[in-house]
Order: structure tokens, then C-alpha cells, then sequence
């Protein structure tokens, strides 16, 4: 049977069938590790494929994994310790955001959509709790939307807790997996609540399975939102790690920085002091907004610093 990861534990699985239909399963053992700097063999999101074992009454073995169309990592802190796949095969990630209580820093929205420019994943932010904007805000959410729209971050505004623009939301999750993501207090959960019918029976109903699991210890999980629509939480993720970046490397993340790259005096102009820098120009004419140039520079002084 073929069915999609939809929990890993690391020593068992949760897969739904076509059907919707959860079952719990164990990767055969001739599965080793590909990649020897990653910990763990499969993740949520995962299209394997599966079968009952006579003896087993209520475990199948996932026999068969499907080639991973894309993957997201999380990045040990420690030089010598293994990454773990957080998830995979997504077709868009929803960065949820808050211009107020708290304001998202453009630190961390742009470091976000390095790593998923690095991982070829499209990124529609989700600006929330416009319910709570006065004038200024308005104003304010205006440009920095209008900023990342024009750049290639489509965005859209709604108040989960007032269900206000939820419809948008929905038409951009149709017929996709998409991973949600945003620092802690954006209302991902509130919203997550309010996107997915009977989200609290899922719940239960996963973690059912995950009791009978010794190590329960998730990264991941992936709800149905309708029956072609999927969304992948994850809880205590705040950020993605960076993916390991060369030098020269990072202006490509950057699609304004990208764009005009090509007219820089040297092929490895870093774009910050360089004579004949073709990105510095367009900062200072305001065609490149200061606050991303701040970040790519910052991010570069933090990769310079990690050599
Ligand atoms: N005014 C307002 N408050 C909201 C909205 N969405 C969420 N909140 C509130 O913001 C707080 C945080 O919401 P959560 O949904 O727990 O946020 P989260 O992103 O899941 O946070 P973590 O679980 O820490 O990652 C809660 O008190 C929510 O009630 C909104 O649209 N408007
Ligand atoms: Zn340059």
C-alpha cells in the first residue's frame, strides 16, 4: 500500500493511506542512512510505501521510500553531531508573521526566506492580527507587504482569532503540502485551529498512536486540512537552521541581490565594498531595500564568522 509519513518518532512511523486511513509502521531494516550527516532515515511527508506483516497484528513495515522532491533540515548546534530532516516533499512554506504583539524582526523573515530560497521552497507570509492594526500599522504593513510581494513573497493579511481573511488563506493552501512556520507567540496555533476541521480528534487520535511509541519526541506532524490539502506543523521549530552557504554563495538567496549579481565588476564581488558592485548602487537608490541589505550582510558576517 502507498501512504505518506504523517509522524515519525524516530523508532516508529505514522502513515495515512489514500483512504485517510493511519497506520502505524516500522522501516525494514535494510534501510541505512544515505547521508551519513543525517540522523534519521525518513520524515513527515514522506510517500513510502508499506505492508502488513502476518505475524504483526498492528504494525506494517514501509518496505519502499519514494525519492524526496525536497527536504527541510534542522542543523545540529553541534559541529560534529548529525542534522535531522524535519520534513519533506513540501510544495510551500506559510511564514506567519506580526508587524505588532510581537513584532516579527526583518531579520528573521529574511533569514527565513534564505533558507527556503536555498531549498527552492516558494514562501507566502501570512501577516496576522490585523484585527489588532490602528492607522499606522496599516500604513505600515502596506509597504513592508508591498516590499516582499515585489520581491517574490506574496503575502496575505487576516486575524486568526477574528477569523478575518482565513478564506485567502485556505485558497493558497488548496491542493498543496504546506509547512507553517513563524516564531512563537504569531498565533500558528490559533490559526492551525481554525484551518483544520476537528483538529483536536487528529490530535488525539495521532498521539493515541504515539503512547505506544518509546520515543515520542516529534519534530513534525502533518494535518489534513480537506482531502488534497495538507499543512506540516512544527511545534518548538522556531527557525529553520541555515543550510551551509559558501562564501560567494549568498547574494543568489537574495532574488533582488540575485538579479543584478551578474553586472558586478568581479564574479565574486561580496557586494560590500567592491569597486563596480552592482547591488551597493541599487541600495543607495533605494531599488534594494536597506532593511534586506542589512540582513544579507548580517547573515554574511555570521557565516564568516562560523569559519
Ligand atoms: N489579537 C489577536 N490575537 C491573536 C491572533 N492570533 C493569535 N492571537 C493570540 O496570540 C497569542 C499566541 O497565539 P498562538 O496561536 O499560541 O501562537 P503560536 O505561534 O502558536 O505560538 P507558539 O505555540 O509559542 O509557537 C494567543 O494569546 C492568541 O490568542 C489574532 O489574529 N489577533
Ligand atoms: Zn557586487
Amino acid at each position: 500500500m502507498k501512504g505518506v509519513v504523517i509522524k515519525s518518532t524516530g523508532s516508529w512511523y505514522l502513515v495515512r493511506d489514500a483512504d485517510g486511513n493511519l497506520h502505524p509502521c516500522r522501516l525494514r531494516g535494510k534501510f541505512k542512512l544515505k547521508d551519513a550527516k543525517v540522523s534519521n532515515p525518513l520524515a513527515v511527508g514522506d510517500r513510502v510505501m508499506f505492508e502488513r506483516e502476518a505475524s504483526e497484528e498492528n504494525t506494517a513495515i514501509i518496505n519502499h521510500i519514494e525519492p524526496r522532491q525536497n527536504y527541510i533540515i534542522r542543523k545540529s548546534t553541534h559541529k560534529t553531531a548529525h542534522s535531522h530532516i524535519i520534513a519533506a516533499n513540501l510544495d510551500q512554506a506559510l511564514l506567519v508573521v506580526t508587524l505588532v504583539s510581537p513584532r516579527t524582526s526583518f531579520g528573521f523573515i529574511d533569514r527565513f526566506l534564505v533558507t527556503a530560497e536555498a531549498y527552492d521552497i516558494p514562501v507566502t507570509i501570512i501577516y496576522n492580527k490585523i484585527d489588532l492594526y490602528d492607522e499606522e500599522d496599516r500604513r505600515y504593513q502596506e509597504a513592508i507587504s508591498g516590499l516582499y510581494s515585489q520581491i517574490g513573497y506574496p503575502g496575505i493579511s487576516c486575524s486568526a482569532e477574528k477569523e478575518i481573511g482565513l478564506e485567502a488563506v485556505q485558497a493558497v493552501m488548496q491542493d498543496k503540502t504546506s509547512l507553517v512556520s513563524g516564531h512563537s507567540g504569531v498565533g500558528k496555533s490559533t490559526l492551525i485551529n481554525k484551518l483544520v476541521p476537528d483538529l483536536a480528534l487528529k490530535t488525539s487520535e495521532i498521539s493515541d498512536y504515539s503512547d505506544k511509541g518509546k520515543h515520542t519526541t516529534t519534530f513534525a506532524e502533518m494535518f489534513e486540512v480537506n482531502p488534497n490539502s495538507f499543512i506540516i506543523d512544527t511545534p518548538g521549530i522556531k527557525e529553520l537552521g541555515l543550510v551551509d552557504i559558501e562564501n560567494n554563495e549568498l547574494g543568489h538567496f537574495f532574488p533582488e541581490i540575485r538579479d543584478r549579481m551578474n553586472d558586478c565588476k568581479y564574479y565574486n564581488c561580496r557586494h560590500l565594498n567592491e569597486p563596480g558592485c552592482a547591488v551597493i548602487p541599487a541600495v543607495k537608490a533605494g531599488q534594494i531595500a536597506l532593511t534586506r541589505y542589512e540582513s544579507y550582510r548580517s547573515i554574511l558576517a555570521e557565516e564568516d564568522n562560523r569559519r
